[in-house]
């Protein structure tokens, strides 16, 4: 995570920039160049999502011509979503890392431990889903043990081993049900949240912060992709949203 933690201070910004780039090539390569240009100034990371890339014929030269655009110093996550059995999630991350030039994934951990362990590169951040933005209430991940918890936990607790055997491990959170967002945080108290679902997905920012901040004021990274694409001015946006979720975080002295 040293990129991140490097970004971070430097620009003083939690901010991560989605890029779900809709449009035909034309307008989606103009917007892309665009929106990181004009963002880029406020970004702790950026997140590129594959899918709105392989909906594209020449989806994966536009994804590699969006991580280059992206200056040296800012880390990118791909956000695939990737989850298989280890070989062939092996070449999952051969694409993310060597031929993409990501410097972290989102990873499904519904496989298990292998499918997360070939993306723990050294340098690498590797986010696994554990609560997600989609459904505040989760058909799946809120299934409660009879040993006490839920579901997501177990993903967490998967997390949190392979970060104190590999490094570079968080978690992905959702920002629409700041209950969950508090109880992971209470169960991971030093990872890194990749946390979407503010802006489009109606995610309640100032709850998220107050439940998933570290005591330093950091360790989350607050996603938003939607909300700035149709921004007219996604600077002005990118800004604004940085000054509100510095609000939160102590000041540095
Ligand atoms: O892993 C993700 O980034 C992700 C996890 C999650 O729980 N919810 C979620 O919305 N996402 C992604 O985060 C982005 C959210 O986009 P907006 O709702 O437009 O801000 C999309 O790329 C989603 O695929």
């Amino acid at each position: 995570m040293e990129k991140l933690i490097h970004r971070v201070q430097d620009a003083n910004t939690l901010l991560c920039v989605g890029l779900d780039p809709v449009g035909d090539d034309t307008q989606a390569a103009h917007r892309l160049a665009e929106v990181i240009d004009q963002t880029s100034g406020y970004a702790a990371a950026f997140k590129p999502n594959l899918a709105f890339f392989l909906s594209r014929e020449d989806g994966v030269k536009l994804l590699r011509e969006t991580v280059r655009r992206v200056p040296a110093g800012i880390p990118v996550i791909l956000d695939g979503k990737f989850g298989d059995i280890a070989n062939t999630a092996d070449h999952y991350a051969r694409f993310a890392y060597d031929v993409v030039g990501a410097d972290g994934v989102t990873v499904n951990p519904y496989m298990g431990d292998d499918a997360i362990v070939p993306f723990a590169r050294p340098g690498k951040m590797v986010f696994v889903l554990a609560k997600t933005s989609n459904q505040p209430v989760h058909s799946l991940q809120d299934v409660a043990l009879t040993r006490g918890g839920y579901l997501s936990d177990c993903a967490a607790g998967v997390a949190r081993q392979l970060d104190e055997e590999h490094g570079g491990i968080g978690l992905v959170v959702g920002a629409t049900n700041a209950a969950a967002v508090a109880r992971l945080r209470s169960l991971s108290p030093e990872q890194w949240f990749l946390v979407p679902g503010v802006g489009a997905q109606g995610g309640d920012l100032a709850a998220t912060l107050r439940a998933g901040l570290r005591p330093d004021g950091s360790g989350l990274l607050i996603n938003t992709s939607r909300a700035l694409w149709q921004a007219a001015d996604a600077g002005a946006t990118a800004r604004e949203l940085v000054a509100q979720i510095n609000q939160f975080r102590p000041v540095a002295v």
